[in-house]
């Protein structure tokens, strides 16, 4: 192309890099000093609150990270070159050196195609090393020049060794990606994606760009990301903020619910049905049969005059609430609130005047009127009303064997003393739900949604009911003894049976060497999905078989060392039995060795219990005697699926029992 130098070019966006990092520089020293001088231009101290915050908000938000480039793409549309980052930037003027990701006009640096090129004439990716730009690499659309999957610089980005915590993936989101992550607000959808295949990811961008498109009203009502333990949790912190997202919650279910502390265990029986779908129903027959008919008259003095309440206009008002399905303590709020009415009437009538607020308040709680209420709607606390289905489970919902596994021998002296389990703590949280109603926030990422009991999926509804849901999950991944075996159930316990279920099957992770070996166990794991394909064509594979007589735990340490020889994180993952001795090995071995929850350490070696394994990923993975892992639990073949698609590079498995049968089938 006459006029085009490559080293010209790459100096000129060199210099556009180096111009827009310094106007973000000056944005953000323009947002501290408002928020210095915030409290003198407020003119009261909530403004002053309230501006303070927006403003401390908005210096995080503008905080530049050198490490990762201000932009990764261009686009140039009729002449004109918009840059695509993370962020907005704009020079002093206003005029915009970078464009948001997450803007409308970004979408088509995802989506245009050859055959839609939606007036791109040339997409630009840009390669960086250590935040400094290196590289670019164009695909002239209105030539008839597209890369796909074989960009040079996509396929150094998935190959790039993994260090630390997740990363956010806005310079290489894919097409079926990005339509999801674009995906309207009201839309509810169900991501099916094998192992790897960006499914976290594809969560957590859509977060971002909901937050970026319905920034006041998300606001308001909040979005929540639930995630299956503390582990993954911090793995995937650091996604949202550095995308400029500070304010979103993240959570596990069992935090969700956690109103009191745990202090009992469950055996697996009881587990088992207190996760069911059934107690819900058992727990609602439980607080409403405690309505009770009025039987008799209120009679009620206020010092001057008697009142009297007749037993059909009480019947009556009993009733009413009862229809208007009210959430129970807001029934019992409207039974006391009309009774009071009704004495307010009555006096009006013989005074002649309308009675105020305290004769209001006395009257609904004079002892007649509290005796009533207590006879006909008692008041019930979410830990009083579990208390009392565990002490007598009678209801025909349940057989006689389900009450008897659930039921509990001895009486707490009171629902504060109870020792609840955790499985307790969703049947409280279910109860809290009759009782009041929750707050929904407006948006809910639930992640490996296959492991929700139908009474956590509910947990989960009752905070999205006027919101929507993206669930992601892999049926194949399901490790729970109630993992669901088609989406539609868990959709209708989340109260959003319709939503679109969609495929991803395109792996980014595991190499497909690697892909091939997990994929061998699908046929023996009873659910209908889709394989993976893997994008990745690097990646080793070695199974390494320990004699009788040596020392698996000794073998295990070679494997570990040689992996250390590579670039990238190393994970030893065992039976969970199996972990205190080989973090004691390592240690002995002089080896730094970090747990899963500590993303912050400076060890190289992880150890990750098998069940703890989930949604992480490692460049090399060492899995230590399959057989044990799959031993371990009834869904230990789903478990080990999960283990063998951590790894981003190289997988070694060491085993001195023969390996499960399904592996070796060919
Ligand atoms: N478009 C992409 N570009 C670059 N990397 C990607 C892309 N999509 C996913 N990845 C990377 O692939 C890896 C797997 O992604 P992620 O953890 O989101 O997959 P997942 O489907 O949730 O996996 P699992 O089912 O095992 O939990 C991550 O390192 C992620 O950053």
């Amino acid at each position: 192309m006459p006029g085009f130098d490559l080293d010209t070019e790459l100096a000129a966006e060199r210099q556009h890099l180096s111009e827009s990092r310094a106007a973000l520089g000056r944005m953000r020293g323009r947002a501290e000093a408002l928020f210095s001088t915030g409290d003198k231009v407020a003119g009261d101290a909530y403004t002053a609150e309230m501006l303070g915050r927006h403003m401390a908000r908005r210096v995080l938000e503008l905080a530049d990270d050198p490490t990762t480039p201000l932009f990764f793409g261009r686009l140039d549309i009729e002449d004109f070159a918009y840059h695509v980052g993370r962020r907005h930037v704009t020079d002093d003027a206003g005029e915009p050196l970078v464009l948001d990701w997450r803007a409308p006009l970004s979408r088509s640096f995802y989506r245009a195609s050859v055959r839609d090129p939606q007036g791109v004439s040339t997409r630009r990716r840009f390669g960086f090393v250590k935040g400094e730009l290196t590289s670019f690499e164009d695909e002239h659309l209105d030539r008839g020049e597209e890369l796909g999957t074989s960009s040079r610089i996509l396929t150094a980005e998935i190959e790039r060794p993994r260090v630390g915590p997740m990363r956010d993936i806005v310079a290489t989101i894919q097409p079926e990606q990005d339509e999801l992550v674009r995906a309207d607000l009201g839309d509810s959808i169900c991501v099916q994606g094998a192992p790897g295949t960006g499914k976290t990811a594809v969560g957590l961008h859509r977060a971002a760009f909901l937050l970026y498109l319905h920034r006041e009203r998300l606001r308001r009502s909040g979005v929540l990301i639930v995630g299956p333990n503390t582990a993954f949790l911090s793995y995937i912190s650091a996604v949202l903020p550095a995308l400029g997202e500070v304010e979103v919650k993240q959570a596990t279910v069992d935090g969700l619910v956690a109103r009191v502390p745990v202090k009992g265990v469950d055996d697996d029986r009881a587990t088992g049905i207190k996760h069911d779908v059934r107690m819900a129903e058992v727990l609602r027959n439980a607080l409403w049969r405690k309505i009770a008919k009025p039987i008799e008259p209120i009679m009620v003095s206020d010092g001057s005059y008697r009142w009297r309440i007749d037993l059909e206009p009480l019947r009556r008002i009993v009733d009413e609430a009862r229809r208007e399905g009210l959430p129970y303590a807001l029934g019992r709020e409207r039974v006391l609130a009309r009774v009071v009415g009704l004495l307010q009437r009555q006096s009006e009538y013989r005074t002649g005047n309308s009675p105020g607020e305290t004769w209001l308040r006395k009257m609904s709680r004079v002892a007649p009127v509290k005796d009533f209420l207590d006879a006909v709607w008692p008041a019930v606390t979410p830990e009083s009303l579990v208390m009392e289905v565990l002490l007598d489970p009678a209801d025909d919902v349940l057989t006689a064997e389900e009450q008897d596994a659930i039921r509990w021998t001895k009486a707490p002296k009171t629902a504060k003393s109870a020792k609840f389990s955790a499985a307790d703590l969703i049947l409280i949280d279910e109860a809290a739900g009759l009782l009041d109603r929750e707050t929904s926030f407006g948006h809910v990422v639930v992640d490996e949604a296959q492991d929700l009991s139908p009474m956590q999926a509910r947990a989960i509804a009752r905070r999205s009911e006027h919101g929507s849901i993206t669930l992601l999950g892999d049926l194949a991944q399901g490790t729970t003894p109630w993992a669901a075996a088609d989406w539609r159930d868990t959709l209708g316990h989340l109260g959003k049976p319709d939503a679109a279920v969609v495929p991803l099957t395109v792996g980014f992770r595991v190499p497909a060497v690697v892909v091939e070996l997990a994929n061998r166990l699908l046929s023996a794991l009873a659910v209908d999905v889709p394989a993976a394909v893997s994008l990745r064509r690097d990646g080793d594979l070695s199974i390494v078989a320990v004699p009788e007589h040596a020392s698996l735990d000794a073998e295990t340490m070679v494997e570990v060392t040689a992996a250390l020889e590579h670039e990238g994180s190393v994970a030893v993952i065992a039976a969970d039995t199996a972990v205190a001795g080989l973090r004691a090995h390592l240690t002995a071995a002089g080896i730094e060795n970090a747990t899963p929850d500590d993303v912050d350490s400076e060890a190289r070696v992880t150890v990750v219990p098998a069940t703890v394994a989930k949604g992480l990923e490692y460049d090399h993975v060492v899995v230590h005697e399959p057989a044990d892992i799959v031993a371990a639990e009834a869904r230990g073949l789903n478990r080990l699926y999960v283990v063998l698609t951590r790894a981003v590079s190289r997988l070694s498995v060491v085993h001195q029992k023969p390996l499960p049968e399904a592996l070796t089938a060919v």
